[in-house]
């Protein structure tokens, strides 16, 4: 029936980091508009797409794409934790139609999903589980990546068949911009490392996860003080693909090599899949219009953060 987008940066440090009051001030509104935009719209289900950081996806099985038919939020940085409220019937909807148009997704029953998939849905309702809620998981973090041209098709398919329902649907994408945070990579893992990345050794015990959380906020802060060693953010390039998205033809990303990207913006910048996936589902349904834009570079969330609200024309 109606599509509808919102498409946000994530950072579990948000509530780990002290910011100047700017800011913060500039937060609190980019935040306060995304409420009234989605309360305004109020959908009847949100179809959400999502990276993860070894949490729920790893090396001993790393799909570009899956889509969960049931899944649960692990709580990692203090998320919400628990199941979350997957519609099975719309969810099986979207892979059917997907896989039929040849994108292949894999699907789960059992997904487990990180902050990066449900933090918009704590800034918006304060609770994850407050609509139905359909996860899409996109490969952001471990190498090798799918073509982008290809992460656009799977956002269209799933738009136009969305675009059939006789539902409000809520597009939200979560992830991005440029950024770099310390997340153990395969090419240069210890032993230990490369055992987490392929998933082995079951939940990280409380004390691993403590000593993963806090080398993340450790690196925020000295980003934030200019003597971190990760990569810095590339406004330049965070501003380029805003502009792409808001043009309504997003072909120009096909051309988007995934080295040329870890090269410019960081490890972390394929969460810009989701972007790219979102909007590609609402322009499948027809011309759009972005409503509201916000950015800035913020080191200390360590984010090109933006966020960005849509409608159809
Ligand atoms: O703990 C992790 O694995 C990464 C945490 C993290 C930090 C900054 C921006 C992000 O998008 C993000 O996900
Ligand atoms: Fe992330």
């Amino acid at each position: 029936m109606t599509l509808a987008l919102l498409a946000t940066s994530h950072s579990p440090l948000l509530d780990h980091v002290d910011l100047p009051a700017d800011v913060s001030g500039e937060l609190t509104e980019a935040f306060a508009q995304a409420r009234a935009f989605v309360h305004d719209f109020d959908p009847d289900v949100v179809v959400n797409f999502g990276p993860d950081h070894y949490n729920g996806f790893f090396y001993r099985l790393m799909p570009p794409f899956c889509i969960g038919y049931a899944a649960e939020s692990i709580g990692d940085y203090g998320s919400q934790a628990g199941p979350l409220n997957v519609p099975e019937d719309i969810a099986r909807g979207i892979a059917e139609a997907v896989i039929a148009e040849g994108v292949d997704l894999a699907v789960s029953l059992d997904m487990q999903v990180d902050h990066g998939a449900v933090q918009p849905m704590e800034i918006v309702y304060g609770d994850i589980t407050a609509k139905p809620f359909v996860p899409i998981f996109m490969n952001s973090v471990a190498p090798p990546f799918t073509p982008l041209a290809r992460v656009r098709r799977l956002g269209e398919a799933a738009g136009r068949h969305l675009a059939t329902l006789d539902r409000k649907v809520l597009l939200i994408a979560s992830g991005g911009l440029s950024h770099d945070p310390p997340v153990p990579r395969l090419s240069n893992a210890t032993a230990d490392q490369r055992r987490m990345l392929m998933g082995e050794g079951g939940p990280l015990t409380p004390e691993a996860r403590e000593a993963r959380q806090q080398r993340v906020i450790s690196a925020a802060r000295e980003f934030a003080a200019g003597t971190a060693t990760i990569q810095d953010l590339a406004p330049e390039w965070d501003r380029e693909l805003l502009r792409i998205l808001a043009s309504g033809d997003l072909s120009p990303f096909d051309a988007w090599d995934p080295g040329e990207m870890t090269r410019i913006a960081g490890n972390s910048s394929h969460e810009v899949r989701t972007w790219i996936a979102a909007y590609a589902a609402l322009g499948a349904a027809g011309p759009y219009s972005v409503r509201y834009s916000y950015y800035r570079p913020i080191r200390e969330l360590i984010a090109g953060f933006a966020l960005t609200t849509a409608t159809p024309a």
